[in-house]
């Protein structure tokens, strides 16, 4: 098929260099020119694991070709994808200048292809206001949302476990099959629904998951009251298949671009004190490890702190509402100072954060370790190197050590290991 692709960010790019994959033709466009010519080099403008490789290849094949005009990318194409961003407003609504001006360049050219699908993650009714606003012009506008992780995005479009599909008519199912055609076999992977409902979809699914990691962290903070372990809980409650063991992982609380925004965005339209809550718990995550900190070493200010990890979870470098940049910013007003170490960050907005080459330089110096997103690379730590440089606390923020693994270490090297939910290990 011939695809046209608006708007190549992380959701837009992927997307492309996967359906090529699948043998489609596909034309990009993206307004932000800096980006277009990025892509067009072969250069991923974010990072993806394995994507500057992907890229590259599919750049190579000539089936994928990036414009600078929608006129051109569109053209003899049989249905456009929308992955325009939908950033979250102060008010807390989803954002859609991006899609609205995207629909108005649409609208202003002679020629549409007969389907729509929108891949932003929009507010219920959106999809069918953009039908009635094309409607003598197109067969459907279909709600078609994206559940790819980032860090994970092309295993994760490759492997659905589920395809959803909010359309107007029956007959556009014709078209998506195309669309899909490798799980043609699979057809248990397909949902067609109303759009309202495919839109609620998107924004459940998300506000679900962030409610789950809000109650397992809250579940650990009161285990840590009653000297219980929460990794010993996750296990228990996970392996009830009604409840499932994803997603139970406590530590600072989730961050991103998406889980944050679509539940507050969720949770505004429906006025959900059950989200509000959520949100609360999230953002008191951060104190909770802050506190343990402060009771540990006393007064922060001039208090050199070693932080492994800035963004919001580990195989990204998306730095936004990433719980680690939060809790770097507590430390500092605090008056701490904070060396940073991230595998793939070499740059902050927050100019008093000091980062550091590796992470030896970061623990260099320092009074204490702090982990604050779950890089595999700091599963790998030495921890020889914190005994060598008199480090005598180090709080994991992430869990990141089974608890087991973590008194073997703190016995041997004489480190007091603080994490979320489970016991302190003190060595005498
Ligand atoms: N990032 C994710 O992991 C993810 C996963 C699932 C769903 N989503 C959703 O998918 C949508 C896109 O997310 P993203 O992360 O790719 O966003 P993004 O901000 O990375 O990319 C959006 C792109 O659209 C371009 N754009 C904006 N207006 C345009 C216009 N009028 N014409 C052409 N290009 C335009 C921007 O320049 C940008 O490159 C959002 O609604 C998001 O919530 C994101
Ligand atoms: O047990 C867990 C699992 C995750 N997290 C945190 O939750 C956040 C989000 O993680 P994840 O969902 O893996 O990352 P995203 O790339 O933000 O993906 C989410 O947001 C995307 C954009 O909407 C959706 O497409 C995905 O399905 C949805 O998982 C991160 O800060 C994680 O550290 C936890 O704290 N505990």
């Amino acid at each position: 098929m011939k695809i046209a692709i608006i708007g190549l960010g992380h959701v837009g790019l992927v997307t492309a260099c996967c359906l090529v994959n699948w043998g489609h033709q596909v034309y990009g466009f993206d307004q932000d020119e800096k980006k277009v010519k990025q892509i067009k080099e072969g250069v991923p403008p974010f990072y993806e694991p394995a994507l500057d490789q992907l890229l590259q290849d599919t750049l190579a094949s000539e089936h994928f070709l990036v414009h600078s005009t929608l006129t051109e990318a569109i053209s003899q194409c049989e249905l456009i994808l929308l992955a325009v961003g939908t950033p979250i407003s102060t008010e807390g609504k989803l954002d859609l200048n991006q899609l609205w001006q995207a629909l108005e360049d649409l609208v202003s050219l002679p020629i549409l292809p007969p389907y729509l699908l929108i891949k932003s993650t929009v507010p219920p009714g959106t999809t069918t206001q953009i039908y009635h606003r094309l409607q003598d012009r197109v067969e459907d506008v279909i709600c078609h949302p994206e559940f790819l992780r980032q860090g994970n995005a092309i295993e994760d479009f490759q492997h659905p476990n589920r395809l959803i599909f909010g359309l107007h008519h029956e007959d556009s199912q014709a078209v998506i099959q195309q669309l899909y055609h490798p799980f043609q076999k699979k057809s248990h992977l397909f949902q067609y629904c109303t759009p309202a409902s495919a839109e609620l979809i998107k924004l459940g699914a998300n506000a679900f998951l962030a409610t789950k990691i809000s109650f397992i962290n809250q579940m650990a903070n009161f285990a840590e009251q009653v000297g219980a372990n929460i990794e010993e809980i996750s296990i228990g409650l996970g392996s009830d298949p009604r409840i499932g063991p994803q997603f139970l992982q406590a530590g600072l609380g989730y961050g991103g671009p998406c889980l944050p925004k679509d539940l507050t965005a969720l949770s505004t339209l429906a006025e959900s004190p059950l989200l509000a809550s959520t949100t609360q718990i999230n953002e008191q995550q951060p104190h909770f490890l802050l506190q343990r900190i402060e009771s540990e070493l006393g007064d922060l200010k001039g208090c050199p702190i070693a932080l492994l990890g800035l963004t919001f979870k580990p195989n990204t470098n998306d730095l936004q509402a990433s719980q680690a940049m939060y809790l770097a910013e507590l430390l500092l007003q605090r008056g701490a100072i904070v060396q940073a170490y991230d595998p793939v960050i070499k740059d902050t907005p927050c100019k008093q954060l000091q980062l550091a080459q590796t992470i030896e330089d970061a623990i260099k110096g320092s009074k204490a370790v702090i982990i604050a997103t779950d890089w595999e690379d700091f599963q790998q730590l030495d921890w020889s190197l914190l005994q060598r440089f008199r480090i005598s606390n180090l709080f994991d923020g992430r869990n990141l050590f089974p608890y087991k693994r973590a008194q073997k270490l703190a016995r041997i090297f004489r480190i007091t290991y603080h994490s979320v939910g489970r016991p302190t290990i003190r060595v005498e």
